[in-house]
């Protein structure tokens, strides 16, 4: 049984957990330990303990940690996307692209934790210096999903430990699999002990004590709107920092001076790659009236053509769902879609060469604006496509959601260009590319209901993990 870490020891949990393949059920992955409560207790003292030492440590020793880490992430890219694509679901390429995300942000960080910069500012005594400088926050929780299991983790360790924060870490129940070899390479490239701590299990018995525990300073999670708002509100009466990445229903639009050969691809990559399970996904497709229907012919023929099969089969470019739950609501959107008076192509469940949790990319015509399978975020291989007149129409239903998190145009126009990227209520913006798939040294997040807190990665993930102190000295 692959066991948490905590205050540098490897332990069993209260209970055990059998990580299963979603491309193959009866393949067992692993047994993975479950913390307790008392377990998660034992973390946080571990993690303040070793707080002290840690915020101290020369930049360089955390440089240094981060950039071994890097090394071996890259050294094992194959080993571990194949573990990855195993427990999550998505192809072999994804999975290798993602662990290699995630070493290219530890080196990132390897980078910014000597770059720790602060402010010298005139005092308005004289005699008096004014020093602004940045300190770590303190014991910080993170909680992440199933859908980046490497990626996720390490754009929120990475920045933690290059601040000199101490981490107590959860992933998500269903892919411990990837989080547990980033704990091994960590331990292995010596993290001194509580400095990183895992405990792994539910989200209702770790996720909720560390929410609830007085000695985590602050929570960065991602994962859905309900468990986001709880944590708000726990971090709200525990004045626990917060930093949250949630849902969205992110629009594309096509416009009638779209190059159909960018277009197309475009929208295949952000509303079907990673079977659709990306919060950046694109899952409403506001196309032009103009170039409507040779965009749907388009797009139907190749949405059609996509290979839904064994994530590890090199010609496969659409992997299983991640569970039977996932599928489940997959296909009741499948369903409430046509009954809401979509036409829906594709979206069944398949059976491939194992029993697995295989679905036809979905692609939902004639959709309007206030559908419901046009306003949830479904999280699955479903884009709903919406005929509007004109770019005004085309903004106004892109911005008519109570999510901001990506959005993107296709467009030969620069005005209509340069517009979209000011007026549209997201967090990020994409011209002529999936509102997926974002660079790891630039700032992620979104506004509306999607993200709450300052930005994650590149330099702006400072923000998040330290704090400012105003050092006054008298000279004279
Ligand atoms: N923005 C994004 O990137 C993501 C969005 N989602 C959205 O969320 C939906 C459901 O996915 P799901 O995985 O269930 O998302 P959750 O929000 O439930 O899970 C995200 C993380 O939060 C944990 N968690 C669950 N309950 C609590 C709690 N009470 N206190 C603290 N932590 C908790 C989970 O633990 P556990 O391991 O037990 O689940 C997991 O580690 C998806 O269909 C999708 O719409 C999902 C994943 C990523
Ligand atoms: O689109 C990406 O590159 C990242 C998406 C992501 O972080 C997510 O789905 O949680």
């Amino acid at each position: 049984m692959k066991q948490n870490l905590i205050a540098g020891a490897w332990v069993d949990g209260h209970d055990a957990v059998e990580n299963r393949n979603p491309a193959d059920i009866s393949e067992v992955i692993g047994v993975y330990a479950r913390a307790s409560v008392e377990q998660v207790d034992q973390a946080v003292q571990a993690a303040n303990g070793a707080l002290r030492g840690w915020a101290s440590a020369s930049p360089q020793v955390r440089s240094d940690l981060l950039e071994a880490v890097a090394q071996k992430l890259l050294a094992r890219k194959t080993e571990i996307g194949t573990v990855l694509a195993r427990e999550e679901g998505k192809t072999l390429a994804e999975a290798i692209g993602e662990t290699v995300r995630a070493a290219q942000v530890f080196r990132f960080f390897a980078g910014e934790a000597v770059r720790v910069a602060g402010d010298a500012i005139a005092s308005l005594r004289t005699d008096v210096d004014v020093d602004v400088v940045r300190e770590p926050v303190g014991v910080v929780g993170l909680i992440t999903p199933w859908n980046f299991p490497i990626a996720i983790p390490a754009w929120k360790i990475a920045p933690a430990l290059a601040y000199g924060n101490t981490v107590v870490f959860k992933p998500a129940d269903l892919t411990p699999a990837s989080a547990h070899l980033l704990t091994e390479i960590l331990y292995e490239a010596g993290c001194p002990a509580g400095v990183f701590n895992l405990v792994m299990g539910q989200g209702s018995v770790v996720g909720n004590a560390m929410s609830a525990h007085s000695g985590i300073n602050a929570i960065s999670f991602t994962g859905s709107v309900p468990v986001g708002q709880n944590l708000a509100i726990d971090a709200a009466r525990s004045m626990k920092k917060i930093q949250l990445e949630m849902g969205g229903k992110n629009p594309m639009v096509v416009m009638d001076d779209a190059d159909l050969d960018i277009a197309v691809p475009v929208v295949l990559n952000g509303a079907f790659f990673s079977t659709g399970q990306r919060c950046t996904a694109s899952s409403r497709i506001i196309v032009d009236a103009g170039i409507h229907d040779a965009f749907v012919d388009r797009l139907v023929t190749q949405a059609q053509a996509l290979t839904v099969g064994n994530p590890l089969d090199p010609s496969v470019q659409i992997g299983p769902v991640v569970s039977k739950k996932q599928l489940v609501g997959n296909l009741e959107y499948v369903d409430l879609a046509r009954a809401e008076g979509a036409e829906v192509i594709g979206g069944e469940h398949v059976d491939r060469d194992t029993t697995g949790y295989y679905q036809i990319p979905a692609v939902f015509l004639n959709a309007t604006n206030d559908m419901r399978s046009s306003r949830e975020e479904i999280f699955g291989p479903c884009a709903s496509i919406i005929k509007v007149s004109g770019f005004d129409h085309a903004l106004s239903v892109a911005n008519d959601t109570e999510f901001g998190l990506s959005s993107g145009i296709c467009t030969s126009s620069l005005k209509y260009a340069r517009e979209f990227k000011r007026q549209s209520e997201a967090g990020m913006v994409m011209v002529n590319l999936p509102t997926a798939g974002v660079d790891y040294h630039v700032p992620f997040g979104g506004c509306k209901g999607s993200s709450h807190g300052s930005r994650e990665q590149g330099r702006y993930a400072a923000e998040f993990y330290t704090t400012v102190k105003t050092a006054y000295s008298f000279a004279g």
